[in-house]
């Protein structure tokens, strides 16, 4: 299996070197050559396996010979062993026909712990064979962040700077990215929002001379390991509720377009999906974008659902690059436009999106009465993030095919705003009931690259 960027123009890579190269070297985003299709047998064959099973058959043919068959099911197994829930991602019933999938049951509480923990798994295994050591740096709104901090914390061969927008995270989130106490730990709190922590972090993968010097590793989604991980909560939700034999729809919360696009990547590898909804808060550009309205970036807007607020939404590329055939010339030129403020999507690519995707935004009103509606009709708390799904699932989904709301953190990340809905304060889990109590470390920095570039230098572990 190789895989290619986006821009067309970065050498072919095994997974390996994918997975530990991140960004292409040609500013684009690897995706697999072909996509390997599993057939309704194959999918069938799934039914009734569990969790762990269920991945490694999805993803195998996605590794080619980077792991043994035994290494990658022993990788799987760590992975997933510290999850909360015996079914790690389980599907409640919200109203007739519409499903939640649970994806906050991993170490941090947000669905970024499926593929965090297994990337951590995957490199740790990768270097100690190659007997290398790399500089993680990841941008993050909040999740990506305190997943990447549990999953990489403590490795001898691995440093981890996350860039967090300072002041535009939930108090939990911050915490989890500040207390822990490991030295290759670092919690970098930019003065600006994500999308600028994103740039920087883009910035130093296009700087060669610094990301050969720190030999730099990226684990935001623009790293592969990162969807593919997330595709297969996509199989074993669509089994449970009868695929291949019957189809489903997914509405996904939506900011950087990685969960979302491991989803198109499930229905390209042949699992039943009609429809697949992008839900975004009141930073609707992707709402607007399959509206037919262009890709053009606006001010990103502070919000209760603080994870998707993003406005340069990074895996868009990837889909692009589908909808524009798979030409990396076309791709690169949308993005030399993005630089300067946008750009309108071509008539043939704005149909071929569409064939997959709808979509569709909830203001914060809106988003506030979602989490006190659910809560009274359906007995459930939802983080806000989550509400942003389920509001524009109950508007677009087809009331005769299944629709699946991923449900993407725990309430207790987002303890203001659920309160404020719903009169309830969600309560961490007991085993983090000290998460306020403990001390924090953090560094204040601008949103400078020179500035970012030499306080990494000058606290790696050489
Ligand atoms: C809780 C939560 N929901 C939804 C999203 C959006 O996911 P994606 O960026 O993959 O679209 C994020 C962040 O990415 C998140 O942390
Ligand atoms: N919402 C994310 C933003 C970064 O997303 P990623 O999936 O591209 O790593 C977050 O919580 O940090």
């Amino acid at each position: 299996m190789k895989y290619i960027s986006t821009r067309g123009n970065a050498p072919e890579l095994s997974f390996e070197e994918a997975m530990l190269t991140g960004l292409a070297r040609d500013g684009g985003l690897y995706v697999p050559a072909t996509i390997p299709r599993m057939s309704a047998e194959d999918i069938a064959a799934l039914s009734g396996l569990d969790y762990e099973e269920t991945a490694f058959r999805v993803m195998r043919p996605f590794v080619g010979d980077a792991f043994s068959d035994d290494e990658f099911r022993e990788i799987i197994a760590r992975a997933y062993a510290k999850f909360g829930h015996i079914a790690r991602a389980p599907l409640k019933q919200l109203a007739p026909n519409h499903f939640l999938l649970e994806l906050f049951h991993g170490p941090t509480l947000a669905f970024k712990d499926f593929a965090m923990q297994l990337i951590g798994q995957l490199f740790e295994a990768a270097l100690e064979r190659r007997g290398e050591r790399v500089t993680i740096v990841g941008a993050t709104s909040g999740d990506t962040g305190s997943a990447a901090i549990e999953a990489f914390r403590g490795l001898d061969a691995v440093d981890v700077f996350i860039l967090f927008p300072h002041g535009r995270v939930s108090e939990v989130q911050r915490r989890q990215m500040t207390t822990p106490e490991d030295a290759n730990v670092h919690a970098l709190a930019v003065d600006g929002d994500f999308d600028d922590c994103q740039a920087r972090v883009k910035d130093m993968f296009n700087d060669f001379a610094f990301r050969d010097e720190v030999r730099l590793a990226g684990v935001n989604s623009i790293n592969w390991a990162r969807v593919l991980a997330q595709v297969v909560y996509y199989f074993s939700s669509a089994v449970s509720l009868g695929a291949p034999h019957r189809q489903v729809s997914f509405t996904v919360p939506t900011g950087n377009f990685g969960d979302i696009f491991a989803g198109f990547i499930a229905k390209r590898m042949g699992l039943p999906v009609d429809r697949l909804v992008v839900a975004t808060n009141q930073n609707d550009i992707l709402h607007r974008c399959l509206s037919g309205q262009g890709y053009f970036k606006g001010e990103t807007q502070p919000s209760i659902s603080p994870s998707m607020d993003i406005q340069v939404s990074s895996n868009f590329e990837r889909a692009l690059f589908y909808a524009y055939g798979q030409d990396g010339a076309a791709v690169t030129q949308l993005m030399e436009e993005l630089k300067s403020g946008g750009f309108n999507v071509s008539q043939g690519a704005l149909e071929a999106l569409r064939e997959d995707f709808d979509s569709g935004a909830a203001s914060e009103e809106e988003t506030l009465a979602t989490i006190a509606a659910t809560l009274r009709d359906s007995a459930e708390l939802v983080c806000p993030h989550t509400a942003v799904g389920i509001k524009v699932a109950n508007e677009t989904r087809d009331p005769a095919v299944p629709m699946i709301t991923l449900s993407t953190a725990h309430p207790a990340k987002f303890p203001e705003a659920v309160e404020r809905a719903s009169g309830v304060h969600p309560p961490l889990p007991p085993r983090m009931s000290d998460l306020y109590d403990r001390p924090e470390r953090l560094t204040r920095i601008a949103n400078d690259l020179a500035a970012i570039e030499d306080h990494i230098r000058g606290h790696i572990a050489r």
